[in-house]
């Protein structure tokens, strides 16, 4: 399969390369930069010295390089992708965007949260959040790769809303991810003094993830979720750990909620469920596809506590996007993502 990096300099765009370079079924063809177009890119990524030198092309010929590409990946800041997927709409081409532009059924929910007009109202595309919704991105035209916070936080809670084992309107979400997750290019909040030896909340009752989880889950629930979603800012470079409460429904115990786990999850390899009582940490995924998923239930407050965790990167956007490149091809989900993780 040929395809293209749309906004290779980007951070998300840097992993998709280490992924698709080690793919045995995908030869990378082009990558995108306006601020660094004809400079190789290894020049921008001294990491992928000898191993990838191509120049970094602009994005002003799409229509030449998605003629040219089975697939475009794409790595834009929220709002450019829609254009990219309009220019493409009658070609073959497919399309795997990492960005929020395709992931919402409702496109006056997106206009609302991002506040930008959606262009591309009528786009055939389905949600890419490949344990959820396999089935549809198999033929889908264009994928709205699942966010980063929300991979975490859907995963963790999907099993008790599924099986309805929670009141879905005590949902409480507490996620805490790595400065990558910002993206690479320089923002106050981010500059090492403001960063290092802090932690801090922001986006409270605010953040563009939560209308996100909230579809999610209310499509797993059949019930309409309304949800209270809190990011942090951890001074690490990568790694979400996702902490979600919610009230247990009565009679629900220890064994149901285990349970809910192992049946939506035991066949999913992605997805390590480290049981009742576990810690997952950002380390143990680090750099890897992996989710891991631990369940704590406090039987004073009736309240379940799940803890994941994820490499933002990789389930939260390159490695997500590549396990739905694989499920389109009709590849086996670990072609090119069967990775250990880095540790320490
Ligand atoms: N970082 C993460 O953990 C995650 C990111 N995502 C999503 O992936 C996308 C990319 O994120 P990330 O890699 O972090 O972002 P970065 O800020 O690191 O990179 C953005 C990329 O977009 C290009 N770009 C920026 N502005 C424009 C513009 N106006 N026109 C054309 N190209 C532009 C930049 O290229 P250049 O300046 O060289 O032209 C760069 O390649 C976003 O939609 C983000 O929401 C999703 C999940 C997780
Ligand atoms: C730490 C940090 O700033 N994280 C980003 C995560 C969002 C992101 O990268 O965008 P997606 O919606 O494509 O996942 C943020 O809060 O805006």
């Amino acid at each position: 399969m040929k395809v293209s990096i749309i906004g290779a300099t980007g951070y998300a765009g840097a992993e998709l390369m280490r992924l698709l370079l080690n793919h045995p079924d995908a030869e990378v063809v082009h990558v995108t930069s306006e601020s660094h177009t004809n400079v190789p890119v290894s020049d921008v990524y001294p990491h992928l010295k000898g191993i990838y030198d191509q120049k970094l092309e602009s994005l002003s010929d799409i229509k030449r390089i998605g003629a040219d590409s089975d697939f475009i990946f794409i790595g834009l800041p929220a709002g450019h992708a829609m254009e990219i997927g309009r220019t493409l709409a009658d070609m073959p081409t497919r399309i795997i965007d990492l960005g929020a532009d395709y992931r919402f059924h409702d496109t006056a929910v997106y206009e609302e949260w991002y506040k930008v007009p959606h262009t591309h109202k009528d786009a055939e595309r389905v949600y890419g959040l490949a344990e959820l919704n396999r089935s549809k991105i198999k033929n889908a035209k264009i994928i709205g790769n699942a966010g980063c916070y929300t991979t975490a936080s859907i995963l963790a809670l999907a099993p008790l809303v599924k099986e309805h084992l929670v009141d879905v309107h005590t949902i409480v979400i507490d996620a805490k991810s790595g400065v990558s997750g910002a993206g690479r290019s320089a923002k106050l909040p981010n500059h090492f003094p403001e960063l290092y030896d802090n932690f801090k909340a922001y986006g409270v009752a605010t953040h563009r993830h939560t209308p996100e989880i909230e579809q999610a889950l209310t499509d797993i629930g059949g019930e309409k979720v309304l949800l209270n979603f809190t990011p942090h800012l951890v001074p690490m470079s990568r790694g979400i750990l996702s902490t979600c409460y919610a009230q247990l429904r009565e009679g629900v115990d220890e064994a149901a909620v285990t349970k809910a786990y192992h049946t939506m999850y035991d066949d999913e390899y992605f997805i390590r469920l480290r049981g009742l009582g576990a810690y997952p940490e950002t380390k143990y995924v680090r750099g890897s596809n992996f989710c891991d998923i631990g369940w704590h239930i406090d039987n004073r407050t009736r309240r379940v506590i799940v803890l994941s965790a994820i490499d933002n990167l990789v389930k939260g956007a390159a490695g997500q996007a590549v396990q739905n490149f694989n499920i389109a091809c009709g590849l086996d989900e670990k072609t090119g993502l069967a990775l250990a993780p880095v540790y320490p």
